[in-house]
């Protein structure tokens, strides 16, 4: 059998368990590809900074490439009207001031007219009008820049060189100031290179580490991850720009604190962490609460049932359970009613099993039953034992003459009087029709014969008129004596007979009498 509280604790257990079960799916469900989603909005949000950023940076660069290219000195030196043009506008502190890398003047065919050009390897400032000698460097460049010029046939353009490191760079028409004072003469081409000092300048503004990679020859199914979580702690997301030349790719990538999503993802886990252990005490405390309201006072109910299954006694159930003002109180009282009317039941099945139910004193059975016991207990105690067998003289003309309810009456006033003759001492029953047997224990015979006599004489003085009594006026019994002796032993069934017998004697003696076997034994059996 399984208890109550074994099944709560089992049922509560699997409850809890479910319950953090559904936690974590929650968690792994909901929650956390909820973060990864916030984490992802916010790693391309970071990355849009950086790129306006950059093309801040491709769009200033635009408007001084066009300042220049619109001015109209610049457009004399390219018509070679300004032959100072150079040494009055170009220096090497120039170029490190405005942290350009070179300036490449182009004709209309594209063909290099005059190059500038800071070599950071170096740290050389040269200027040539082929990129050959010093400005060797510029070849790789200037050659691209050829190549993306020639395609371009006015305005501005900023576009990022992916060789051969990365860069940006502006192309603007050279133009005099008015338009309208002579057609495009060539082109101009600032180039910046986007080293580790635009890099810092970058993080400078934007608070983010970045770094820009060329990538010359992608593979076509080279699928790098747009985003990576390196770590707990860091995540790197990359995105890819377009360059020239045609084919290559600047790799714009953006390493990332994971900030927030640690953060949330922490605060879920302590919110997590506290909801189970809530979970686990609030269980707790309900299966204590149902162990202290329920289950231990349903036990004691049960203690109370097994021990008044054993015993016969008052029924009294505790206090604590009888008060309580709940279905366990109430429980509690309705059971002990129903144990007390069981008990009411059962006392007086058995007075009705052990007594007569017209004249009062006990029945044959209960008389038998006694019989036998105080025998038993007479020749252990070695104590004598009385037995006074009385019958109703002449009964049966009573009752031919008075009727059968007067019978009844005369035999309920007997009995009272014997008992009121003998008071607590003796058992009394009605061990026939119109017969009663008297037993007196640890009493002597003499005392016996005394009781006999004495219940004689009472019904005798009782004088109820018997009209048609062949002996008397009025009823009288005759009564028999036996006693047991524990030094000769018989057994139950002798001792009556021996009382019966002296009772036929009574009888034939002419009744209103008591016969002793004393008397008999004195005498001789057929005296
Ligand atoms: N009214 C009434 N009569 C009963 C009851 N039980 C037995 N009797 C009657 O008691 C009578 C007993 O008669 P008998 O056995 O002949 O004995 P008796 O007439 O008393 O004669 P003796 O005993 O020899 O003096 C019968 O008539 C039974 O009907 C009872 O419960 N009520």
């Amino acid at each position: 059998m399984h208890s109550l509280r074994v099944r709560f604790l089992v049922s509560i257990s699997l409850v809890a368990v479910l319950a953090l079960l559904a936690l974590l799916l929650i968690a792994r469900l909901l929650i956390y590809p909820n973060l990864i989603s916030q984490e992802n909005v916010y790693a391309n949000q970071e990355l849009d900074r950086v790129q306006s950023t950059l093309q801040g940076h491709l769009d200033s660069l635009g408007g001084v490439t066009r300042d220049w290219a619109n001015w109209d000195a610049s457009y004399d030196f390219m018509l070679g009207r300004r032959p100072d043009y150079t040494v009055e506008n170009f220096s090497q502190e120039m170029f490190e001031d405005t942290r350009h890398l070179m300036m490449v003047y182009l004709d209309l065919q594209g063909n290099p007219v005059w190059i500038a050009g800071h070599n950071p390897q170096t740290n050389q400032y040269s200027t040539c009008s082929t990129p050959a000698g010093d400005c060797g460097w510029t070849a790789a460049t200037v050659s691209v820049i050829q190549a993306h010029v020639r395609g371009q046939h006015e305005g501005l353009d900023r576009w990022l060189l992916s060789t051969p490191s990365p860069m940006m760079a502006a192309t603007s028409s050279i133009l005099p100031t008015d338009p309208q004072a002579g057609p495009t003469v060539g082109w101009l081409t600032i180039v910046r290179d986007m080293d580790a000092d635009w890099l810092a300048s970058v993080r400078a503004q934007t608070g983010i580490d970045i770094a820009v990679e060329p990538r010359l020859h992608p593979a076509p199914n080279l699928q790098l991850p747009a985003l990576m979580r390196v770590d707990r702690d860091r995540l790197m997301i990359s995105r890819q720009l377009t360059a020239v030349p045609d084919n290559t790719l600047l790799e714009l990538r953006a390493m990332l604190p994971r900030r927030d999503f640690a953060a949330n993802w922490q605060t879920f886990h302590f919110a997590m962490f506290w909801t189970a252990a809530l979970l686990v005490v609030v269980l707790t405390v309900v299966l204590l609460l149902l162990e202290r309201i329920v289950l231990s006072p349903t036990r004691r109910l049960a203690l109370f049932t097994r021990e008044q299954c054993q015993q016969t006694g008052p029924v009294e159930l505790p206090v604590s359970l009888i008060a309580r003002r709940d279905e366990i109180g109430s429980l509690a009282r309705q059971f002990q009613q129903l144990l007390r009317q069981q008990q009411a039941q059962t006392e007086s099945l058995k007075r009705l099993s052990r007594h007569d139910h017209l004249t009062g004193p006990y029945n044959r059975r209960y008389l038998d039953e006694q019989l036998h016991h105080l025998i038993t207990r007479a020749q252990r105690d070695h104590v004598s034992l009385g037995v006074i067998t009385l019958d109703i003289d002449h009964f049966k003309a009573y009752n031919d003459h008075y009727g059968h309810p007067a019978g009844d009456y005369c035999l309920q006033q007997v009995a009272r009087t014997m008992k009121h003759c003998l008071g607590n001492e003796g058992i009394i029953a009605r061990s026939g029709g119109e017969e009663f047997t008297v037993l007196l224990t640890n009493c002597a015979p003499k005392r016996i014969r005394m009781h006999a006599e004495r219940l004689r004489a009472a019904i005798d003085n009782l004088a109820l008129g018997h009209e048609y009594s062949p002996t008397a006026d009025h009823v009288t019994i005759s009564s028999g004596i036996a006693v047991f002796d524990p030094c000769h032993p018989c057994s139950a069934e002798e001792l009556v007979q021996r009382a019966d017998r002296m009772l036929y004697r009574a009888k034939l003696a002419g009744r209103n009498r008591m016969g002793d076997d004393e008397q008999v034994r004195a005498t001789g059996p057929e005296a």
